[in-house]
């Protein structure tokens, strides 16, 4: 029988909105990211999908997300494991900047590498090598024995600790990865074998 596992990106934020940098500051959930959740919610009722544990962050937008989306499923008993291992990668020095203002300060091309490189943090922050060192072993600790132990998983996290999850699963390199965008609020549904390997994955419409 395959194994469920779900991830979805947290709802549009206020930093979002903003086009700030947000990395591991708090911001809540704008209210167009409040309906993205919801509507994420409905999009997995309507396949018919529950869940047996959730896994989400430590930020409030993650959290928020996961709710909301339980809420809509009528499971707001489901048990709820938070870490900080699945927080966003953290922008050090960008953090909180505007990523316009970032642009014309240095530059599209330096910006872009900060952003969507593999292996070149942000300066004072995390590449997404350095975020998938901590998203991944909790991953292989935490997450993937319950996949195994045939419990229905979804995860509420960020745009580059699901990247580092996604290079996972799929079977990425890190040049492959940093082209993946991750919509907010949008799940993905992936099936795996006994093994807990990906036998499909489907990118619900937005
Ligand atoms: O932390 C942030 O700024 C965003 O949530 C993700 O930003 P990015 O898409 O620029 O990595």
């Amino acid at each position: 029988m395959d194994r469920l596992l779900v991830l979805v990106r947290h709802g549009q934020s206020e930093w979002n909105l903003k086009n700030l940098f947000t990395g591991w500051k708090d911001p809540d959930l704008t209210e167009k990211g409040v309906e993205e959740a919801r509507r994420a919610g409905r999009a997995l009722k309507a396949r018919g999908l529950a869940f047996d544990v959730a896994f989400t962050s430590v930020l409030t937008r993650a959290q928020h997300t996961l709710s909301l989306i339980l809420e809509e499923l009528g499971q707001t008993d489901l048990e709820i494991v938070r870490d900080e291992a699945l927080n966003e990668r953290d922008y050090g020095d960008l953090t909180g900047l505007n990523k316009d203002d970032a642009r014309a300060r240095w530059g599209e091309e330096q910006v872009h590498v900060w952003r969507r490189s593999f292996d070149v943090p942000p300066p004072g922050g995390e590449s997404l090598k350095d975020t998938a060192a901590r998203v991944l072993p909790y991953f292989r600790a935490a997450i993937r024995p319950r996949i195994e132990a045939n419990d229905r998983v979804l995860v509420a996290a960020h745009g580059n600790s699901l990247r580092a999850l996604i290079m996972e699963l799929e079977g990425m390199s890190g040049e492959e990865i940093v082209k993946r965008e991750l919509a907010t609020g949008v799940p993905i549904v992936y099936r795996l074998d006994a093994a807990g390997k990906v036998v499909e994955h489907e990118v619900l419409s937005a």
